[in-house]
C-alpha cells in the first residue's frame, strides 16, 4: 500500500478499511498521495467472488488498489434495470476491507456527470453487434464512463473480467486506438460449484430460474467439449442444450449463441484456427444473464 489517507490503521493490508473518496477532490487528494504503481478495479458494486478475484489479481500488478464502484446510468438502456441494479455499498467496502484494497472511488451520478455528456465514446461496429445488437448504445456507455475513470482515477493498469468478454475487448481496442496509457488485463471467469457464472444479477433469480438459468454453462461446457469437431460442431452442441432450455419451466428466452474472434467479436467459420469464444446471452423471467467460454481452434489447439 503506497498511498496517504484516512485509513483506520496504516501500513495497509487486508481487514483495513479504505480510503473512500466520493467527490473529485477526495480522489484527487488521495491519488496526489500514490506512488508506485496503481491498479484500478473498476465496478458497479454489489461486489461478489469474481469481482474479488480482479481485486486479487489487480494486488499482484501494482503497488495499490484502486476500487471503482458507480452504476453507469449511461450503459443502461429506457428498459434495463438500471432502478433495481442491486446497491449495496456497506457490504462492498467490507469486501474490499477484506481483499485490502486502498482507496474506494465511489462518485453519485451528479460528481460523475455534472451535465449530461454531449461528448461520448463512439464503440463502433463492434460496439453494435451480439450484446451490444442486444444492447442498443450500451457499449459506448461502457466506454465513456470507462475512459472518464480512467482519467479521473488515472491508473497505470487496470482489471476487467472475461465474463464480460465484449466489453473487455472493446476496451482494448479503445485503449489502443486512442492511444490511452492504461495497460488493461483480463481475469478469468469465476463460477458457482454448478458452474452458472457468478453476476451480481442472479440475485434476481428464483430457485425455478437459477436452474433454467445454468442451462447457458452448460451449454458453454457441452461446446468446448465438442471442440475437436471444429466451429460448427461446437455451436450444434450448444444450442441443443439451449434449445432444451427454452422448453423448461421458466424457458430461457435465448438472445443469442455465437462462436466469435475474441478481438473483433465478428462470427468465425469452420476455416478459423486460433482463438474464439463462445458466447451466449438470455433472459429468465426479466434477468439478462451473459456468460462465455474461450477456445481455440486448428494446428494451434
Ligand atoms: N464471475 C465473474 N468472474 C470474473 N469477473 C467477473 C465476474 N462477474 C463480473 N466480473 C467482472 O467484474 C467487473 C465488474 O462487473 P460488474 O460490476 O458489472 O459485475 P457483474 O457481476 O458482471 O454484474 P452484472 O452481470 O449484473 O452486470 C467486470 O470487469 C466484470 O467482467
Ligand atoms: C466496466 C463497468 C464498471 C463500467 O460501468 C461495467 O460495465 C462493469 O461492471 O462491467
Ligand atoms: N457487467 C456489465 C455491466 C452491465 O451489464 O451493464
Amino acid at each position: 500500500m503506497h498511498v496517504r489517507g484516512n485509513r483506520r490503521r496504516t501500513g495497509g493490508g487486508r481487514g483495513v478499511t479504505p480510503v473512500i473518496a466520493k467527490t473529485r477532490d477526495e480522489l484527487a487528494a488521495v491519488r496526489g498521495g500514490v506512488t508506485g504503481r496503481l491498479a484500478l478495479v473498476p465496478t458497479m458494486g454489489a461486489l461478489h467472488e469474481g469481482h474479488r478475484s480482479l481485486i486479487r489479481r489487480a494486488r499482484e500488478l501494482a503497488d495499490t488498489v484502486a476500487v471503482s464502484i458507480f452504476v453507469n446510468p449511461l450503459q443502461f438502456g429506457p428498459n434495463e434495470d438500471f432502478d433495481r441494479y442491486p446497491r449495496t455499498f456497506a457490504a462492498d467496502v467490507e469486501a474490499c476491507a477484506a481483499e485490502g484494497v486502498d482507496i474506494v472511488f465511489a462518485p453519485t451520478r451528479e460528481v460523475m456527470y455534472p451535465s449530461e455528456p454531449l461528448v461520448r465514446v463512439d464503440s463502433g461496429p463492434m460496439g453494435r453487434v451480439v450484446e451490444g445488437a442486444a444492447r442498443p448504445g450500451h457499449f459506448d456507455g461502457v466506454l465513456t464512463v470507462v475512459l472518464k475513470l480512467f482519467n479521473l482515477v488515472r491508473p497505470d493498469v487496470a482489471v476487467f473480467g472475461e465474463k464480460d468478454a465484449q466489453q473487455l475487448a472493446l476496451i482494448r481496442r479503445m485503449a489502443a486506438d486512442l492511444d490511452v496509457p492504461v495497460e488493461i488485463v483480463a481475469a478469468p471467469t469465476v463460477r458457482e460449484f454448478d458452474g452458472l457464472a457468478l453476476s451480481s444479477r442472479n440475485r434476481y433469480l428464483s430457485p425455478a430460474e437459477r436452474r433454467t438459468a445454468l442451462a447457458l454453462s452448460q451449454a458453454l461446457q457441452a461446446g468446448a467439449d465438442a471442440a475437436a469437431g471444429g466451429p460448427s460442431a461446437v455451436v450444434r452442441a450448444a444450442r441443443a442444450v439451449l434449445d432444451k432450455a427454452a422448453a423448461a419451466d421458466p424457458p430461457l428466452a435465448l438472445d443469442y449463441l455465437v462462436l466469435v474472434d475474441p478481438a473483433t467479436f465478428t462470427e468465425i467459420d469452420d476455416a478459423h484456427t486460433g482463438p474464439a469464444v463462445l458466447a451466449v446471452a438470455g433472459r429468465v423471467g426479466t434477468t439478462h444473464l451473459i456468460d462465455n467460454v474461450p477456445l481455440r481452434f486448428g494446428e494451434e489447439s
